[in-house]
């Protein structure tokens, strides 16, 4: 969900309208919080010139989140649709806005309720001189809503300024992003679109969390799926391709830390602009499970620190700590959390917590899964939204004994050969 806000005849409509044509995609709709507007009743029609349309109580705020509610969960509405010139809703019904991955909701005061704010995944201001602002609201009110200059310059100085100094103006600062010169800012049209491109083409979950990595799929990865998920795979076939995807989800969470620049000079004397790996690192498995991980990490980081932790868990119920053994200077690590499965998020749950008592800042964790089920993404995502979690595919469930589905089965059995 995309909030567009900024003063009015920023160029807010213009910009919405042209990352949707820029998109080409059906699978994004624009909501305007115009059409929210409450119809006068007939005494305040009669002093029209007394009414701030710039107020947020000139919204149905209520109405407006509701409808975003609903298509937040994948379902159409019928929002109402607004006259300018007669100052009446034409009531609810009358504009159906298709379900739809990408909501994008625009209007002078998007970002002043913080209840809308809540719904939205990105915030965006469009910030236009207010001069031209004002040049521009007069062409567009006396050839589109039926307003004479005078009139537009006594409720822009009456109402509208004030109004933007008041509310607008100061919901600037919740924006991601702020776009000045509205319509006329290609690349920022560009890069917006170009983002939500990436967002369509990421999995759903991917969209609400910014804390979920799920890595390229290719056909070599999703062969390796297909065979370690495959119940006729031999152990030692099972064995290989795990090392394998197991060697790629490290490299990548790797990838996740961060790191300080060095300039080289190679053989042939040239400087060759460089970067160092980050030094204070440690691994944590997640017994028996992740230790299955353990391999792959030492390849990858020589001489790396393994802390291990067992947590027992009951069917459906809490989890609980049996035993840990982890670095002593933990807390000033960056630490690789290793189980190749995320299901329930119980486990994981019960581990993070154990880290973050012993210090490790909830930034400096990565957690690394093979495979991850939604229910254990969303617990995990939620808690801890400065941790990582990296992994290769996302399935489709649990079942009632809280196993991944389709899953790959018993992973530890498997790989240890101990099924
Ligand atoms: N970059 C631009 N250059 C010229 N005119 C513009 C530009 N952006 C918007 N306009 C015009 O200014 C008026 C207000 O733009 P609009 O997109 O409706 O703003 P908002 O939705 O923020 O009120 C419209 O008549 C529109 O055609
Ligand atoms: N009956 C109305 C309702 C609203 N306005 C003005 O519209 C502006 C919001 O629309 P933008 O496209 O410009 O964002 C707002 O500033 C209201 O003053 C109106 O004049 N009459
Ligand atoms: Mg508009």
């Amino acid at each position: 969900m995309i909030g567009v806000a900024g003063g009015t005849a920023s160029g807010k409509t213009t910009v919405c309208n042209l990352i949707i044509s820029q998109l080409h995609d059906q699978r994004v709709v624009l909501v305007n919080q115009d059409s929210f507007y409450r119809s006068l009743t007939p005494e305040q029609l009669k002093n029209v010139k007394e009414y701030n349309f710039d107020h947020p109580d000139a919204f149905n705020t209520e109405l407006l989140l509701s409808c975003m509610e609903t298509l937040k969960r994948g379902e159409a509405v019928t929002t109402p649709n607004y006259d300018f010139k007669t100052h009446q809703s034409v009531g609810p019904g009358s504009k159906q806005v298709n379900p739809a991955d990408i909501v994008i909701l625009e209007g002078i005061l998007v970002l002043h309720d913080e209840r809308v704010r809540d719904l939205l995944n990105m915030k965006i201001f469009v910030d236009t001189d207010s001069d031209l602002r004002l040049a521009r609201r007069i062409k567009r009110d006396t050839v589109e809503r039926g307003r004479d200059v005078q009139n537009v310059l006594d409720q822009y100085a009456k109402f509208v300024k004030p109004s933007f100094d008041e509310f607008i103006l100061p919901s600037k600062k919740y924006a991601d992003i702020i776009i000045p010169r509205g319509g006329d800012n290609e690349v920022a049209i560009d890069l917006i679109v170009q983002h939500i491109h990436t967002k369509l083409g990421q999995h759903d979950l991917c969209k609400i969390y910014p804390n979920l990595f799920v890595f390229f799929s290719t056909f070599q990865i999703g062969g390796m799926h297909t065979l370690i998920r495959d119940m006729q795979t031999t152990n030692h076939d099972f064995v290989f391709y795990a090392d394998r995807l197991i060697r790629l989800v490290v490299e990548y969470g790797l990838g996740h830390l961060p790191f300080t620049e060095k300039q080289i000079i190679t053989p042939t004397g040239s400087i060759y602009p460089g970067v160092v790996f980050c030094k204070r690192l440690c691994g944590v498995s997640v017994i028996r499970s992740g230790e299955s991980m353990e391999n792959a990490l030492r390849a990858c980081c020589k001489g790396i620190k393994i802390g291990k932790i067992l947590i027992h868990g009951e069917r459906n119920d809490g989890r609980q700590l049996i035993y840990e053994k982890l670095p002593s200077d933990i807390s000033s690590r960056h630490v690789l959390l290793l189980d190749p499965v995320l299901a329930s998020g119980n486990s994981a749950v019960e581990a993070v917590s154990l880290l973050l008592s012993k210090g490790v800042p909830e930034s400096n964790i990565i957690f690394l899964n093979l495979i991850a089920a939604p229910q254990g993404i969303h617990v995990i995502c939620k808690k801890f939204p400065k941790l990582k979690v990296i992994t290769s595919e996302i399935d489709e469930t649990l079942d009632d004994d809280l196993r991944v589905i389709p899953g790959m089965g018993e992973f530890a059995d498997r790989y240890f050969g101990t099924d």
